[in-house]
């Protein structure tokens, strides 16, 4: 049978990205997915807006939901300081199965722990299953109708602390409504819009960073 598209971006990323080199695994993604076949990553240029972000929370522990292919856990690990580490939740098994041996090959695998499951169901094992006290930095790219009810689940499971940062991709496409208007009129969130472009195209997109206020 025929592969499937994240099985060919692997492919590529194999033949064409240095092992244990996690610039050259984003830098071959993208020319891969601007060239040949357009991927939901998030991309070169949010990605840039997402390292800047990670830069300055540089976060001991971030989670990220919705992995997909791993683009953006390899964009997150390799700024992440030492001893830090990123937990990313992916409930696709085929999908996992890929990001994991992208990870791999930018030489991340150490401080990546993918979670194979709904985010649904993981959050709520964050803590008492991971060790988690709370989170430093949270990457939104899943379901989007699943930003909000997660984001009140991170709440209710007292995951977030003062200062800790949410960055939601795609809030203008495909677009999280419900998600912008809660954390923008909240009291309990400083918010903040990024504009940019989906992924490889001029159409309008952009980040959303939420600083949670305790
Ligand atoms: C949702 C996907 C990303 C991944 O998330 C996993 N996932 C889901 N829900 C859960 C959960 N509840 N728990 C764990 N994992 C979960 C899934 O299996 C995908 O691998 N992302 C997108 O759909 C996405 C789509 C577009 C897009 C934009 C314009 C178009 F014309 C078409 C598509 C752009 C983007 O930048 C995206 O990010
Ligand atoms: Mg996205």
């Amino acid at each position: 049978t025929r592969s499937t598209r994240p099985q060919r971006l692997l492919t590529h990323v194999k033949q064409r990205a240095r092992r244990g080199d996690a610039q050259s695994v984003i830098t071959t993604i993208d020319d891969y997915c601007r060239a040949r076949e357009w991927a939901m990553n998030v991309g070169d240029e949010k990605g840039s807006i997402l390292d800047q972000v990670v830069c300055e929370v540089s976060p001991d522990v971030a989670l990220e939901l919705g992995t997909y292919c791993g683009y953006s856990s390899v964009r997150i690990a390799r700024l992440l300081p030492p001893g830090a580490r990123l937990l990313t939740v992916e409930f696709n098994h085929d999908y996992a199965t890929i990001a994991r041996e992208v990870i791999d090959w930018a030489g991340l695998q150490d401080r990546v722990q993918l979670l194979e499951g709904a985010s649904g169901d993981l959050i709520p094992q964050l803590r008492q299953k991971h060790g988690i006290e709370t989170l430093d930095f949270i990457f939104l790219d899943h379901w989007k109708d699943r930003y909000l009810p997660d984001t009140r689940l991170l709440e209710d499971c007292s995951l977030l602390r003062r200062g800790t940062v949410l960055l939601a991709d795609n809030v203008i496409c495909p677009g999280t409504p419900d998600y912008l208007e809660y954390v923008r009129s909240s009291p309990r969130y400083q918010s903040q819009y990024f504009s940019s472009h989906l992924e490889y195209t001029r159409a309008e997109d952009g980040l959303e960073k939420s600083v949670f206020l305790g």
